[in-house]
Order: structure tokens, then C-alpha cells, then sequence
């Protein structure tokens, strides 16, 4: 009769790699004593001090896109090739690792959604800033009431040239950042007002309230959207911003690049 092993074992025979999804030190020190085994650590940080290590801009909630995103960075790092087979080890319901999907690398289901963080034109760092923002934003509303917001990122020069302002604009004389705590407080009082926030490649507040003219023809939004969306996906292909939208219909939080959708995650799960 076969054991578990026999069955459980084809989980992890013949892999490439161990991927280990926020691994505790002494869960990832386990693998060191472990031959012959590539050792990815995966995770919003290094807190383990892995020599192979791939960001996470947040800890995804649903294991597949935490996988997803995980191996795509590790793809664009070149720590993983292309139909790879990977163990990832993972928690699904508890702190601990508890899960292990094997999965094979294929750069063919490149999302974009790694480059966003990673190879867009604004400091990487902004970026998360502004997705936390838009999470945030979803899950608390303003004043207990659905917000939306619209939030475009980089190519700051650009995107005024093809937008235009709804009201004046209260930063225009200010220097302030994305990320500061005074900032995300102002944020979430303007996001209640139209229009779209321009945001520079270092992350200073350009503008509020600017309209997007972009030109939207040939661009595929999920139906139901409207024109914020439309207008924040246009914008990404017109310049080399992505946007970050925040629904007010649906309470989803999107992210556009190069016109395409590249994120969808609900607030709620975060
Ligand atoms: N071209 C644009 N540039 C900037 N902001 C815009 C633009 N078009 C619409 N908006 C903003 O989006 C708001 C909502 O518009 P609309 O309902 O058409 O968008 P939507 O995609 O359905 O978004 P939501 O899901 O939040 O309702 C408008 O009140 C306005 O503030
Ligand atoms: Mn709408």
C-alpha cells in the first residue's frame, strides 16, 4: 500500500524551487539544512534575511494572486525561468505556513501588475503608498459614506498637458508627498471632490480636481464602469502614468497601466 508520501510527495518531486510566501526565520532556516533546493522567499519584506528574496507591495489576500504576483516578480528578477516548477508554501488560514501549490512559471500570463510596482515611471515606493491610500479610502469611506477616487500616478508633465482643471488647485504652491500622514488626511478630504489627482514619479501632489481629456478610443473597461474609469485607464496608454481607482459604485480598488486593467482587489479583504 502506498503511504501519504507517495500521494503528497508528487507535490513537491522534481521542482525547480521552493518558493516560501512570508515564511517565519525558523520555518525558512528549515530549508537551509535541505539539499539541492533553490529557496525563494516571497513577501512585503525580507524579515528573514533570504538571499533570494521577491517584494510584495501588500500581502494579497486571495492565494492566488499572492502566488501570481509572486512568481511574477520572481520571473522579472530572473530568479525563476519560465515553465519552472515551483512549490509555494503559503498560509491560507492561520499565521503559519500551511498550504503548499505547485505550480509551473509561465510568463505567458504576465499581468503587468509587477511592473506596475516595479518598472513604472514613479518610485515604486509611491506607488504602494497610493494603492494603500485607495485600500484605505475603500474600506472606511468618508464619513461612512462610498467614496471614489481617481489617482494618477508618474508622467506628472504629461498627464497635465492632456487634462485640465475642474476648480483651483489647492496644492499648487505646496511640496508635499504621498505617504506623509498630513497628506493621506488632506487626500481623503479632496477625494470627495471631482476630478482626478495628478501625482509626480517622487510622489508630490501636482494636482487636484483635473479633468483627464485623454483619448479613449479602443479602450476595453469592465462593462458597468463609467467615466472615471474610462478616463483613468485612457490616460495610462496616452501617457506613462498608471491610474489607481477607487469605485464608488462598486467599492473596487483598479489599477490601469498602458490601458490595460491590471489589478482588481476589494478593500474589504485587506
Ligand atoms: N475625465 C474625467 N477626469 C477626471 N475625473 C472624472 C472624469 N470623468 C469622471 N470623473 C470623475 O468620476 C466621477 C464619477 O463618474 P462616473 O460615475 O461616470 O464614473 P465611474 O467609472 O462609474 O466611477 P464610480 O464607479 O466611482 O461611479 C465623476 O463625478 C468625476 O468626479
Ligand atoms: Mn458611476
Amino acid at each position: 500500500m502506498a503511504g501519504l508520501d507517495d500521494v503528497f510527495g508528487e507535490l513537491f518531486a522534481s521542482i525547480d524551487a521552493v518558493v516560501l510566501f512570508s515564511p517565519s526565520g525558523s520555518y525558512y532556516e528549515q530549508f537551509a539544512s535541505v539539499d539541492d533546493v533553490d529557496v525563494i522567499v516571497v513577501g512585503t519584506e525580507n524579515a528573514v534575511g533570504a538571499e533570494t528574496f521577491v517584494e510584495l507591495p501588500l500581502e494579497f489576500e486571495a492565494i492566488t494572486e499572492r502566488i501570481r504576483f509572486g512568481l511574477e516578480g520572481a520571473l522579472e528578477q530572473g530568479v525563476i525561468e519560465d515553465g519552472d516548477e515551483l512549490a509555494c508554501a503559503t498560509s491560507v488560514f492561520g499565521d503559519g505556513i500551511d498550504t503548499v501549490s505547485r505550480v509551473r512559471a509561465d510568463a505567458e500570463t504576465h499581468t503587468g501588475i509587477y511592473d506596475m510596482f516595479v518598472k513604472s515611471r514613479a518610485d515604486s515606493e509611491v506607488t504602494k503608498a497610493v494603492l494603500e491610500l485607495a485600500i484605505e479610502l475603500g474600506q472606511k469611506g468618508q464619513k461612512g459614506k462610498p467614496v471614489g477616487a481617481l489617482f494618477v500616478v508618474g508622467d506628472a508633465g504629461k498627464v497635465m498637458n492632456k487634462s485640465r482643471p475642474l476648480s483651483y488647485n489647492p496644492f499648487e504652491k505646496s511640496h508635499v508627498h504621498v505617504g506623509d500622514p498630513i497628506v493621506n488626511v488632506m487626500l481623503k478630504e479632496f477625494s470627495r471632490l471631482d476630478g482626478a489627482f495628478v501625482i509626480s514619479d517622487a510622489g508630490k501632489i501636482v494636482s487636484a480636481y483635473r479633468y483627464l481629456e485623454p483619448s479613449a478610443e479602443g479602450i476595453d473597461i469592465p462593462k458597468g464602469l463609467g467615466a472615471r474609469h474610462m478616463s483613468g485607464a485612457a490616460i495610462t496608454r496616452d501617457t506613462n502614468a498608471i491610474s489607481i481607482v477607487l469605485s464608488e459604485s462598486d467599492g473596487l480598488v483598479r489599477a490601469f497601466k498602458a490601458g490595460e486593467l491590471i489589478l482588481e482587489v476589494d478593500p474589504e479583504a485587506y
